[in-house]
């Protein structure tokens, strides 16, 4: 535990609550520009990704900082504990005390083969074990060798899992399209509504098609209930149960799970429990994305994020771009009331990206009690949303642009596009929004020049725009796996650093667990066909549901 419980109670917060006081009246972002023609080298950072050699810009400076409020910052960040806490984490040490567990999924992606170790053990060639399990794998998969029970070759790929076990993968294998193999069509089935699993089925034959069951405990009800459900369909073709050894694999910590359900142990790609749900699509969960892109570009993905963790690790934490990230998360969250955190990236291949993030800062930080078993005394985990842009732009960004609350915005846009249509037209009129849609937040537009617009006079309030918003651009030269790796172990290690601020635990997630235990429960109702004790509105809904869903 730090040596603290409240990080209110802290020196560093205390000063930056004074400096919010003067700060907060005086700052305007495009005055600052003007009196400040260093403020851009000033407060952005860029990262040079030794995986691929490609670089990404992390433009801050548009964001309510000066040199004072960054130094405050990081006091902050070294007096919550920041740098032994992350030690900690990169040692392998418990860090995950709730449920006692390293939080290792940097050792996942340990492209150099540094000596990484839990409770005194090497994790390094268990993990590389898996990772050639992975290669030998994907590459019988896709090259043909590995063939379905009639002989035919997998064209079709079904992950089925939920939560962590299944936002990765499908982010990642929707953002790294243009690197996948077209002659495989991928599904993902999560929800325990039918019709997800039944769309996917449709869409299938069973001769040709590999369903992966992704889960970590392998005890999560949708994903045991749709794999069983995939199962039956499966055997109502092949009719053979030694069938499933060439259609079924399973992407598990729970071995006797996995057997019990079928599948061959031989055919089921471990993973540890120190590899948490919503860090695990660089394990062996990640395998779609393996089987889709192919090793050599999963491994680029891996080490893109292992570039990452090396920043995070050994920079100063003044130039630690993922730990500023994470500064300015906490310094709008706890000083200036910002309640969201908005991702826009200029990228429809990154259309999941959001929902991906979603999991990772909401799961992590969305707690209230310290690590010392305390109710916070300050507002912790912002509620993270987003959509691509340009899309998001003709929808709400009206909000951004001239509603009442202040949204911290990270736009993200490649600087080479994978389809440069047009002579790369659409590409330029991508780029000039994300350039466009920073500025205008920050400048706005003041009422005189509303005004001279010759608007009427009535509607000069409504056509002003207060301006002043903060805005993070993040360019990178072009979305490859390495980069892609770096960008999410960026959120990651941004998270982690709230988090530490904080003092909360942002490994667990017990929050999940409650509505999993009532939903047994209920369910059993619904077999009796009888609402149980509840209160008025509850046994109403379910008798209406029973009186009106019969089959
Ligand atoms: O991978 P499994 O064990 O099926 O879990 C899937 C998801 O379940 C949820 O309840 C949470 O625990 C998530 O963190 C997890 O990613």
């Amino acid at each position: 535990m730090p040596g603290f419980s409240q990080a209110n109670e802290l020196k560093s917060w205390t000063e930056l609550a004074t400096h919010h006081k003067t700060l907060s009246k005086d700052i305007v972002l495009k005055e600052y520009f003007a009196k400040d023609p260093q403020r851009f080298e000033k407060f952005s950072r860029v990262f040079k990704n030794e995986a691929d050699g490609g670089e990404i810009l992390f433009d801050f400076s548009k964001n309510f900082l000066t040199e004072e409020t960054l130094d405050l910052l990081v006091k902050l960040a070294e007096e919550s504990g920041l740098e032994k806490l992350r030690n900690d984490m990169f040692a392998g040490e418990k860090i995950n005390f709730t449920e006692g567990r390293a939080v290792y999924h940097v050792a996942l992606r340990n492209t150099s083969n540094t000596k990484m170790e839990v409770d005194g053990k090497s994790v390094v060639d268990d993990v590389n074990a898996v990772l050639e399990h992975m290669k030998e794998f994907s590459e019988q998969v896709r090259s043909g060798e590995w063939k379905g029970y009639t002989g035919k070759k997998i064209n079709t790929i079904v992950n089925i899992g939920i939560g962590g076990s299944d936002l990765g993968p499908v982010m990642v294998s929707e953002a790294l399209k243009p690197y996948g193999d077209r002659n495989l069509k991928l599904h993902f089935v999560s929800n325990i509504d039918g019709t997800h699993i039944a769309e996917a089925l449709k869409d299938s034959d069973p001769e040709t098609t590999l369903f992966l069951v992704a889960s970590k405990t392998f005890t999560t009800a949708e994903t045991v209930t749709n794999a069983n459900t995939a199962k039956t369909w499966f055997l109502k073709t092949a009719k053979d149960d030694s069938a499933i050894a060439k259609h079924f694999v399973a992407l598990s910590t729970n071995e006797s799970e996995v057997t019990k359900f079928g599948i061959d142990k031989k055919n089921m790609f471990p993973f540890s429990d120190w590899v948490g749900g919503r860090y695990s699509v660089w394990s062996a969960i990640g395998l779609s994305v393996c089987l889709y892109i192919g090793y050599e570009n999963f491994y680029q993905f891996l080490a893109g994020a292992h570039a990452m963790d090396q920043h995070f690790l050994k920079t100063p934490l003044k130039e630690n771009i993922p730990v500023i990230g994470g500064l300015l998360s906490v310094w709008y969250s706890d000083f200036f009331g910002a309640q969201t955190h908005l991702v826009a990236p200029f990228d429809q291949y990154m259309h999941r990206f959001p929902a991906y993030l979603q999991q990772l800062s909401m799961e992590s930080n969305g707690k209230a009690i310290t690590r010392d078993g305390k109710y916070v005394n300050y507002t912790t985990g912002p509620i993270l949303f987003g959509e691509p842009a340009t899309n998001a732009q003709h929808s709400f960004f009206q909000l951004l642009h001239q509603g009442t609350k202040l949204i911290p915005t990270d736009f993200i846009l490649a600087a080479k596009s994978h389809n440069p249509v047009e002579g790369n037209k659409h590409q330029r009129m991508l780029a000039s929004n994300f350039f466009a849609q920073s500025e205008a937040l920050m400048l706005g537009k003041p009422d005189s020049e509303v005004k001279a617009e010759g608007a009427p006079e009535e509607l000069i309030p409504h056509k002003t725009f207060l301006g002043n918003r903060p805005t993070t651009s993040i360019l990178v030269d072009k979305m490859t796996p390495a980069a892609l790796g770096a960008l999410i172990a960026y959120y990651e290690h941004l998270t982690f650093t709230e988090g530490c601020v904080w003092n909360i635990n942002s490994f667990d997630q017990w929050g999940v667990e409650l509505g999993k235990k009532l939903a047994v429960k209920i369910l059993g109702e619904l077999d009796d066909g009888k609402a149980g004790e509840h209160d008025g509105s509850t046994s109403s809904l379910i008798e209406a549901f029973l009186a009106r869903g019969k089959l």
